[in-house]
C-alpha cells in the first residue's frame, strides 16, 4: 500500500553495525512506504561472507566493490521508480559518501545502542551468518555520523522496531515537506 503522504522519491540506507535492526528496520519501512528493500546482505560475493562466516572481518578492498553494487541498486530507477529502502552497515563516512556519489538525494536511518544490547540481539538470534565475535571490528570500523554529515537521522534501538519505523516514518515525510517548501518559496 502506498503511504498517503508519499514523498516524491525515496532513497534510504539503514545503517549500523551488525545486528542493530537494519534488515527489521528496513522491512518495516519499505511496508510503510510501499516500496521494495534489499539487504546489502544479499549482494556479498560468496568469498566475503565466507570470510565473515570464518570470524575474519571485511577490509576496505572488500567492500568498494560490494558498496558499489549497493548504488547501483540505489539508483535504479528502473527497478525502483518511486524509492528504494536499503539495509546496509555504512560504517566509514567514506563509504556513505560513495552511496551519497551513487544516488544524490539519499537519505540515512543510523540504528544505534549499546554495545552490550546488540551483542545480545546477535547471540540470541539463530541462522545468520555473522558471529558476535565480530561485533568488536564492527564497532571499531564504525564512524558514527555527527552533525557535519547531511542526511541522517538517528534512531535508538532500545525501543520496538514498529515504533522505530513509525517514528522514521513520521520524520522523512516531515523532511519532504520542509524539502518541497524550501524550493517552492
Ligand atoms: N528494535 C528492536 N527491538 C527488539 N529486537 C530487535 C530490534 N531490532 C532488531 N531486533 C532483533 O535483533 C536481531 C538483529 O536484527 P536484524 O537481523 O534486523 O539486524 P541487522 O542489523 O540487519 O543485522 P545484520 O547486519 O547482521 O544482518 C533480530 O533477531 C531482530 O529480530
Ligand atoms: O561492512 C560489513 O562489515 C558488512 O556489511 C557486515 O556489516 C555484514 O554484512 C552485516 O552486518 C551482516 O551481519
Amino acid at each position: 500500500m502506498q503511504h498517503p503522504e508519499q514523498p516524491q522519491r525515496l532513497s534510504v540506507v539503514v545503517m549500523g553495525v551488525s545486528g542493530t535492526g537494519k534488515s527489521s528496520v528496513a522491512a518495516g519501512l519499505a511496508q510503510l512506504f510501499g516500496l521494495p528493500w534489499i539487504d546489502a546482505d544479499d549482494l556479498h560475493v560468496p568469498e566475503a561472507v565466507a570470510r565473515m562466516r570464518a570470524g575474519l572481518p571485511l577490509s576496505d578492498e572488500d567492500r568498494w566493490p560490494w558498496l558499489d553494487r549497493v548504488g547501483a541498486s540505489l539508483a535504479d530507477r528502473t527497478a525502483a521508480p518511486r524509492g528504494v529502502v536499503v539495509a546496509c552497515s555504512a560504517l566509514r563516512r567514506a563509504y556513505r559518501d560513495r552511496l551519497r556519489a551513487a544516488s544524490p538525494e539519499l537519505q540515512f536511518v543510523f540504528l544505534d545502542g549499546s554495545p552490550a544490547l546488540v551483542r545480545q540481539r546477535m547471540e540470541q538470534r539463530t541462522g545468520h551468518y555473522m558471529p558476535p565475535a565480530l561485533l568488536d571490528s564492527q564497532l571499531k570500523t564504525l564512524e558514527r555520523p555527527d552533525a557535519s554529515e547531511p542526511g541522517v537521522l538517528h534512531a535508538d534501538i532500545a525501543v520496538p522496531v514498529q515504533q522505530i519505523v513509525a517514528d522514521i516514518g513520521a520524520r522523512l515525510v516531515q523532511r519532504s515537506k520542509d524539502a518541497s517548501m524550501k524550493v517552492s518559496a
